[in-house]
């Protein structure tokens, strides 16, 4: 069997990359430091994902296996020397704690004298996601590597699509996911061209795509989070029956499309009035429960400047188009509390020690006095 390894056995590696790279006929090795799922996949070597809709569809995935990259890094080193492909769902802040391993595994394939061309995939919420960890894997490399790396090693970019909520079954494996998804990877960046996953569109050029699917999923789910956090609600679903949470979310959608129009040729109006009414009806799926913490999670990471609220602010502002329901929402985010979570927390506690435009300006990357101007006042009025 051709080999893969994937970093992070979470709701999304499990849910949707564990699948694909099944169905293709891969072993997966999974790396994680969760001990209990790396321990539950190299006992079962199996795992369950149930589809939520009307009459549930199970499907199985085997020849799976686990490595904790915390107690066993050099497993994962020889896992990356032998693999046919490397995938990542991990999180974008956790990219760079992988990258030197990954690096390594590079420099083990090149010690033993391994021709065979590789592509490491970063299946994040990200614009460039794999370029990116290519930038922290190559600060391991020595200039021998580098062009190694050059010849034989991709890092194709990618968009993933697929709404997984956590997970809170007896068994640490099971995965509910919805029925939609979509992997696009970038085809141009591509080093081994041989292997075409068969369930994954492979396009030119990504950027359209992932714009499309991060100001669209992304943009639109965390405006049901954030407003829907601001008006009391604990749950996508929930929050989405409250008229002020559905209006913010279509008029978000409406400027999105105005963007991605203004900005690309690819796109059909009315295609993406589809696109985006599809997106309404997964966000409020029967069957399936997705908390508003895990959709708001990690709010500074949200605010960033090519992220699914500042970028879009930054583009329409500069086609002189409206984007007050992206800065509206955007606001809310700094009225974003969760104790749980790291990022929420220190947002918190510099709102409440510097000066708002010091956070505003050092948060989001944004230095244009009048949008930064904007965000403080819809700031101040909530
Ligand atoms: N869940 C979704 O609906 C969904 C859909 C598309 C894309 N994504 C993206 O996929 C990525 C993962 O999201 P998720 O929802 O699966 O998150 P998750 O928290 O369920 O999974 C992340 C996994 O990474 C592991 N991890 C954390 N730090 C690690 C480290 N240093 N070394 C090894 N493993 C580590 C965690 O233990 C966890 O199992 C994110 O970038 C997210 O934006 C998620
Ligand atoms: O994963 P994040 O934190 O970037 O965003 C939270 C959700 O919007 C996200 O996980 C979606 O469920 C997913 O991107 C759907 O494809």
């Amino acid at each position: 069997m051709k080999k893969a390894v994937h970093f992070g056995a979470g709701n999304i590696g499990r849910g949707f990359i564990g699948e694909i790279l099944h169905k293709n006929g891969f072993e997966v090795a999974f790396v994680d430091v969760n001990e209990t799922i790396i321990d539950a996949l190299n006992a079962r070597g199996s795992y369950e994902i149930e589809l939520a809709e009307d009459a549930a569809t199970h499907i199985p995935v085997d020849h799976v296996s686990g490595i904790n990259n915390a107690k066993n890094p050099d497993a994962v080193i020889d896992a990356i020397k032998n693999a046919d492909i490397v995938t990542t769902a991990i999180g974008p802040n956790i990219l760079p704690f992988i990258a030197e391993l990954i690096a390594k595994g590079i420099q083990a394939r090149k010690t033993a004298d391994k021709l065979d061309a590789l592509d490491v995939i970063a299946c994040e919420n990200m614009i460039g996601g794999s370029e990116f960890l290519k930038t922290k894997v190559d600060a391991y490399l020595t200039a021998e590597d580098a062009a190694y790396v050059d010849s034989y090693i991709g890092f194709p970019n990618a968009a993933v699509d697929r709404i997984v909520p956590g997970q809170t079954h007896e068994d640490p494996l099971f995965v509910v996911v919805e029925p939609f998804s979509e992997w696009v990877i970038d085809e141009s960046q591509l080093r081994n061209k041989a292997i075409h996953l068969d369930g994954v569109h492979y396009a030119t050029d990504l950027e359209p795509f992932i714009e499309r699917k991060l100001f669209s999923v992304n943009t639109g789910h965390a405006t049901v989070a954030y407003n829907g956090f601001y008006y009391g609600f604990k749950t996508i679903d929930t929050a989405l029956q409250d008229e002020r949470v559905m209006t913010a979310l279509v008029n978000t959608q409406k400027e999105t499309r105005d963007l991605l129009l203004a900005k690309w040729d690819l796109f059909d109006e009315a295609e993406l009035v589809a696109y985006h009414e599809k997106i309404r009806g997964r966000f409020v799926n029967p069957h399936l429960s997705d908390e508003i913490t895990r959709v708001a999670r990690t709010p500074i990471r949200k605010l960033g400047y090519d992220e699914r609220f500042i970028r879009p602010i930054r583009e329409l502002n500069d086609r002189n188009l409206s984007y007050a329901t992206h800065l509206a929402t955007a606001a809310k985010i700094f009225k974003y509390t969760d104790a749980s979570d790291e990022q929420a927390v220190d947002l918190q506690n510099r709102l409440a020690t510097e000066d708002l435009t010091q956070v505003i300006e050092s948060v989001t990357g944004v230095k244009e006095p009048k949008l930064v101007q904007e965000l403080k006042t819809a700031i101040e009025a909530l």
